[in-house]
């Protein structure tokens, strides 16, 4: 990208390979479709505008409600069953990929995309099978959907726990194979049995509930959860020991993690009360399948359930499968027609809103910022970008950027004003210019970390009315050198500074200068001994060489001194016109920025 761009960018939503026609805020997004479950809450961000349909990658069986969104905004590309090397070859023409849990969004996904996914929509919770990692630094937001399978999930759930207590599965087969064996099927009474929640997130508490009405005794564990919000429904939160130490039956819901990876293996098996029954609806990998196969075999553990597993589909001979005191289901937690059709139109519509530009509430790799906020910050966000990218275009040489500080002036409290969105548009300011790299919200803060450059945040708090979120911002650059060695500040670094005004972003200072000008089009900065006619000379300049003059402005120090003109033009002077410009007398430095 060349130093000193005019483009304006995107958030999120612009595709390198597509054409982009403007970036402003719109309005939380309305689609209009079938009946909703539930209301999705949706957060803008910054949107834009691209010329051609966006294509989406739908990878994965998604409900028809979910597809007929899709159609109408995007030519929706629906391949089933690629291979990882067809999903890499696919993506590299696709603006967002939709999955469930079927498919591996590795890296290499990433890789292969180049540049032009934008979004990974998880059709369901779990995200374990998407590398998070590898979509923050591609700057590709991951969005899922997050509570539309949650009751499927539960009564999932307690089938399989209801099912194994009375060897439904095992009975039918037994049955359907000429047999009538009443005495071997005899089961155990769920009633007054203590059943362990293990993670008491959404799908742990849906089971909690259910299983309370069946007369069970239910502890959960879970480390982040509130134990009043346990209380409430009657449940106790335990530690893990006493949790898996003292229950009947124990029952899984908390994510595929490297933290929670194995967390049942040998060791949690052998502290477990002999004849335990679990039931796992979670994920395969939370659980050391084959110490499970032998605390099934030692007869720790009476009776699994599993509707999920480390390697999905399991190996034909698995183990685990095949023991008679198994239960499986091949990863039906979500699949009701219900659970389906509302997770289709939530995801389709997080995707939309994502390639519109919005973020949507789930956002799984990216920070949150409510609509309100983002509506609010608008004017200061567009501002933002602009410092960082004049002050990275006025350090001379302009790699050597490492330091950055941003100071926020505001009267409100730190805690009522959300940054975030802020210092990514700075960071993407100053990146952008001096790199090929495309900095979004999503990425903002890995790429500034991998290049090095550190952003420090100070809040000047002022007095006055806190209605207005900001006064002013402004962006320091220290440790470099200056192509116009005016913007270098008292205590020797580059500083700009600007403000809103009438909702426009407005450049106030540069160095110790005041100076006024709208961040439109593109700037010249001259550095002058203050003099009558020299803003006349450079007017006529420019005017006789058809560039429009769109604002001016002269901050000096003190009449008859050094003063900086500020010029705001339309149309980008030729060199020959510059050189002049810096030729003229009582001029003594100056520099053209592109905003
Ligand atoms: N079988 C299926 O088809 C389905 C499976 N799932 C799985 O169920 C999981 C839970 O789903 P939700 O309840 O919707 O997610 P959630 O995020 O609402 O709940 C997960 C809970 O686990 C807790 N947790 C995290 N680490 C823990 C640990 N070390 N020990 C105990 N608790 C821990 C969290 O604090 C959180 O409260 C998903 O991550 C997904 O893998 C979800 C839906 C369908
Ligand atoms: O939502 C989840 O985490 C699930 O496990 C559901 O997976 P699925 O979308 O049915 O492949």
């Amino acid at each position: 990208m060349a130093a000193a761009s005019s483009t304006k960018k995107l958030m999120l939503a612009a595709s390198p390979n597509k054409p982009r026609l403007s970036s402003k805020l719109v309005p939380p997004a309305t689609i209009r479709g079938p009946p909703r479950r539930r209301k999705t809450k949706r957060f803008a961000v910054l949107a834009t505008f691209i010329t051609s349909k966006p294509t989406v990658l739908v990878a994965e069986k998604l409900g028809e409600a979910g597809l007929d969104l899709l159609k109408n905004f995007a030519n929706v590309d629906c391949s089933y069953n690629l291979s990882p090397e067809e999903l890499c070859t696919k993506i590299s023409l696709c603006d967002a990929l939709i999955v469930r849990s079927g498919t591996k969004v590795t890296r290499e996904v990433f890789e292969s995309s180049a540049g032009r996914l934008k979004v990974v929509g998880r059709a369901g919770v779990g995200i374990d099978n998407v590398d998070l990692s590898a979509a923050t630094e591609h700057g590709c937001l991951v969005v899922n959907a997050p509570t539309a399978n949650t009751i499927a999930a539960a009564e999932h759930g307690i089938a399989l726990l209801t099912a194994m207590a009375r060897k439904i599965a095992q009975a039918d087969a037994s049955v359907k194979a000429g047999k009538w064996q009443r005495n071997k099927y005899v089961g155990v009474s769920l009633v007054g049995k203590t059943l362990a929640v293990m993670g008491f997130g959404k799908v742990g508490t849906e089971v909690a509930r259910r299983a309370k009405g069946l007369g069970m005794n239910v502890i959960a564990h879970d480390p982040y959860a509130q134990a009043d919000r346990a209380r409430a429904i009657g449940v106790e939160l335990v530690s893990f020991e006493e949790a898996i130490s003292t229950a009947d039956f124990i029952s899984l819901h908390m994510p595929l993690t490297p933290a929670t990876s194995k967390m049942f293996n040998d060791e949690a098996f052998f502290k477990m009360k002999k004849g335990v029954r679990i039931v796992n609806v979670a994920r395969g990998g939370v659980v050391d399948e084959e110490a499970l196969v032998r605390a099934l075999d030692s007869g720790i553990i009476s009776q699994a359930a599993l509707d999920v597993f480390t390697e999905e589909p399991p190996a034909k001979d698995s183990k685990l499968v095949l023991h008679e005191n198994v239960t499986v289901t091949p990863h039906l937690g979500a699949s009701t027609t219900e659970a389906q059709e509302g997770v289709a139109i939530e995801i389709a519509e997080a995707v939309i809103g994502a390639l519109k530009g919005e973020l949507a509430a789930t956002a799984v790799n990216a920070p949150m910022v409510p609509a309100e906020v983002i509506s609010e910050l608008a004017p200061f966000v567009t501002l933002a970008e602009k410092l960082g990218g004049l002050a990275v275009q006025l350090v001379a040489g302009g790699s050597g950027v490492k330091s950055v500080k941003v100071s926020y002036a505001s009267a409100r409290g730190p805690d009522d004003l959300d940054t975030r969105l802020l210092r990514a548009m700075i960071t993407k300011g100053i990146i952008e210019p001096i790199s090929s790299v495309f900095v979004n919200l999503v990425n903002a803060d890995f790429i500034a970390k991998q290049r090095g450059l550190r952003i420090t945040e100070e809040r000047i708090v002022l007095d006055g009315s806190p209605e207005n979120p900001l006064e002013f911002i402004q962006v320091q650059i220290a440790n470099v050198e200056s192509k116009f060695g005016s913007a270098i500040s008292d205590i020797g670094d580059i500083r700009v500074e600007g403000r809103v005004k009438d909702g426009k972003p407005h450049l106030t200072k540069v160095g110790s200068f005041g100076v006024d000008v709208s961040l439109e089009g593109s700037i010249i900065l001259c550095r002058q001994v203050d003099q009558p006619g020299i803003i006349g000379k450079v007017g006529s300049l420019l005017g006789d060489n058809n560039v429009n003059v769109n604002f001016m402005s002269v901050g000096r120090i003190a009449p008859q001194k050094q003063a900086v003109m500020t010029i705001g033009v339309d149309e980008e002077p030729s060199r020959e016109v510059l050189k002049k410009i810096g030729e003229t007398p009582a001029i003594e430095e100056f520099v053209f920025l592109k905003l």
